[in-house]
């Protein structure tokens, strides 16, 4: 294990095999965000991409829930309540509350910007910006015990970081998706199973952690050349047209497609053999 990603709210170690596990870590306050973690969050996966030693993430979450949702004693007093200069005039002060508000759009979106595959493993209780996060990751897998709460709304606001882009892409029902940002219910892990907002569901966090991380040992086994380059032609397909998916894929593969990890996995299959592909 090598770890030269230090920060405050998370643990990140690197195996030799190219997994980042990344756990965030304020259980104290039941992992709630506070500026801190997000910009951590938004600064340790913009470094994952463009770090050839990551293959795969698994995020997961220390102590007894995934995250209690946005720091809500920090919003009370702080950024979020006066994000501007403190000038009285609406549009200036608002045009800074917007530019904030990017901030945490772009480092939760750094999740997904990064192209490496990332598998969000929740135990617990996900709440509010913690449902922004997940929906961000390319995988969910949960904990029997999970529950999934989109809460914005009894915090007064429309859920701005992620949340109402990307869950009704994941889900596929827009009545179950406005509902549950509607309402603010508890979502039980075998609703979240059963709509397609996880995988799978494990009966404790010890397993869970495990399968997102040989499901990740199994993904950093591949040509990272692949599996890069799938994330990035699966997202981009997602937000376009059919046509200009496949307009954009002709031209990307016609660059991935000269990599020396094709002729490899090429000869190991016809060889029936194991291949190695070097780092990104
Ligand atoms: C631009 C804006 C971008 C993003 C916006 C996102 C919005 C959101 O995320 S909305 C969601 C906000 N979160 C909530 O409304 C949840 C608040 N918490 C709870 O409802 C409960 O804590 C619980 C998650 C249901 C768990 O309850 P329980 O098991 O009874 O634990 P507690 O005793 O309540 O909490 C233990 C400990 O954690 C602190 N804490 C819990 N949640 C938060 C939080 N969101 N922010 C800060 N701190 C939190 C709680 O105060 C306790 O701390 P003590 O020091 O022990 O008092």
């Amino acid at each position: 294990m090598t770890n030269r990603y230090q920060y405050e709210c998370l643990i990140v170690n690197i195996s030799s095999e190219g997994i980042a596990h990344v756990e965030i870590n304020r259980p104290k306050a039941l992992n709630a965000v506070n500026t801190q973690a997000w910009s951590e969050i938004g600064h340790c996966f913009t470094r994952f991409q463009s770090d050839g030693n990551v293959r795969c993430v698994v995020l997961s979450a220390a102590g007894r829930i995934f995250t209690a949702g946005l720091d809500l004693k920090e919003a009370a007093t702080g950024p979020l309540a006066q994000p501007n200069t403190g000038d009285t005039d609406r549009a200036r002060s608002g045009y800074y509350h917007r530019l904030y508000i990017m901030k945490i759009q772009d480092a939760i979106s750094a999740i997904e910007a990064c192209d490496k595959p990332v598998i969000a493993a929740i135990h617990g209780g996900c709440l509010g910006i913690g449902i922004d996060m997940i929906s961000a990751c390319d995988m969910r897998v949960a904990t029997e015990d999970a529950y999934f709460v989109v809460k914005e709304v009894d915090i007064g606001m429309a859920a701005d970081v992620g949340t109402l882009q990307r869950l009704p892409k994941i889900v596929g029902n827009d009545s179950w998706v406005r509902e549950a940002c509607y309402t603010a219910r508890t979502v039980s892990s075998k609703e979240a199973l059963a709509v397609g907002l996880v995988g799978s569901l494990y009966a404790s966090k010890e397993d869970m952690v495990a399968a997102a991380l040989e499901t990740a040992s199994v993904i950093a086994s591949k040509s990272p050349v692949a599996v890069v380059s799938t994330k990035h032609l699966l997202n981009y397909s997602r937000d376009h047209t059919v046509r200009e998916g496949l307009e954009y894929t002709a031209i990307w593969n016609a660059l991935a497609h000269n990599s020396r990890d094709m002729p490899v996995a090429i000869m190991a299959s016809l060889q029936k053999t194991k291949p190695l592909f070097p780092k990104l």
